[in-house]
């Protein structure tokens, strides 16, 4: 997305996160977010996500670098960037005994504009469990109270980490539509999520994280479009891997064969698939099983990491302690 400076309700420049021991877990980061858009920072686990999320939410100051969110400093500038803000944890951690309806209450009190007990129950889907206690919901109802609470004071820009951890497909589907809505009326998003479909199917574009640095970033589509696509299907009876038409004159570059599965692997899916069925129309002969498929996010996902593994350093990662020095 092109925007311009004005425009950029999250900007980040090559922003750093150095905790006691001088462990840098956030290494010179730069992405920036436009209004309205839905931006997902994915990651193995410890690549820098609750890290860097953590600098934007204005909790911690950085190392090294610049964020500005809505314009302003969120650390130096608090009191302007919060009553602007949702943010929803990963770990709520609300008082046990309270009821739902006294949980939003009591935050309600502390957020100017408050939406409507009644109104922000409705939204995650929660209104026929006001009278319950916290400690008797479910983890997925746990995680809908959250993002009820983050949602409280119509914030222009929404934090959410791991939003649907605990939930259930249905109530998984739920909060995505509910996140959809926010974003179509103007909300800015940004999503960090373990699953990947999540992403795939929220996010306009997403940065991938490895080890404290961006790894992939683009649309979904332009980071899957970094890694080849499969064709997959059973040799014919009678048929070995050598019968096929050469491989790499068909833009393949590399095959598995696992019992009489063949696997071939291309960043140039149409040259490929097209040269494989005209060699099997051609001999007459059936291709079984036949799967054509573009890579997934996942699978960029495990390849970018696996590459990235291929490079490490490791040792400046083993020492480091709990606090936080910057
Ligand atoms: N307070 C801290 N002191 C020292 N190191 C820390 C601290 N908090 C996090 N780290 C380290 O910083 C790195 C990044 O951690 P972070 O929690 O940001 O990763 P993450 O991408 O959010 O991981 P996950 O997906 O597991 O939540 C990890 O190696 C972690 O061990």
């Amino acid at each position: 997305m092109n925007t311009t400076t004005e425009e950029r309700v999250i900007d980040v420049t090559d922003l750093r996160r150095t905790y006691a021991g001088g462990f840098e877990a956030v290494r010179g980061i730069t992405f920036h977010v436009g209004k309205g858009e839905l931006f997902a920072l994915l990651g193995t686990n410890g690549a820098g996500k609750t890290s860097t999320v953590e600098l934007l939410e204005g909790l911690a100051r950085p190392a090294a670098g610049q964020v500005r969110i809505l314009g302003h400093d969120p650390y130096a500038e608090r009191t302007a960037v919060r009553p602007r803000i949702g943010v929803m944890l990963q770990e709520g951690g609300f008082p046990a005994e309270l009821t739902v309806a006294e949980t939003v209450r009591m935050w309600a009190g502390c957020t100017s504009g408050a939406r409507p007990l009644g109104e922000a129950l409705e939204l995650v889907g929660l209104a026929k469990r006001a009278g319950v206690r916290v400690k008797q919901l479910s983890g997925g109802e746990k995680r809908r109270l959250d993002l009820a609470l983050a949602l409280l004071g119509r914030p222009e820009v929404l934090f959410l980490d791991e939003p649907t951890t605990g939930l259930d497909a249905e109530g998984r589907a739920e909060t995505w539509e509910l996140v959809r809505e926010l974003r179509d009326r103007g909300t800015t998003v940004l999503l960090t999520t373990h699953y990947l479909e999540e992403a795939e199917s929220l996010a306009e574009r997403l940065a991938i994280l490895h080890e404290g640095e961006i790894a992939a970033t683009g649309t979904p589509a332009e980071v899957t479009a970094s890694q080849p696509s499969r064709i997959s299907f059973e040799l014919p009876e009678g048929y070995f891997v050598g019968d096929l038409p050469p491989l790499a004159g068909l833009g393949v570059t590399g095959h598995d064969v696992v019992g009489r599965t063949v696997q071939l692997r291309t960043p140039e899916l149409q040259r490929a698939a097209t040269g494989l069925l005209l060699w099997a129309q051609q001999a007459g002969v059936e291709l079984r099983g036949l799967d054509v498929r573009s890579a997934s996010l996942e699978e960029a996902f495990l390849q970018i990491a696996r590459d990235m593994r291929g490079g490490e350093h490791g040792d400046a990662h083993a020492v480091r302690t709990k606090e936080t020095v910057a």
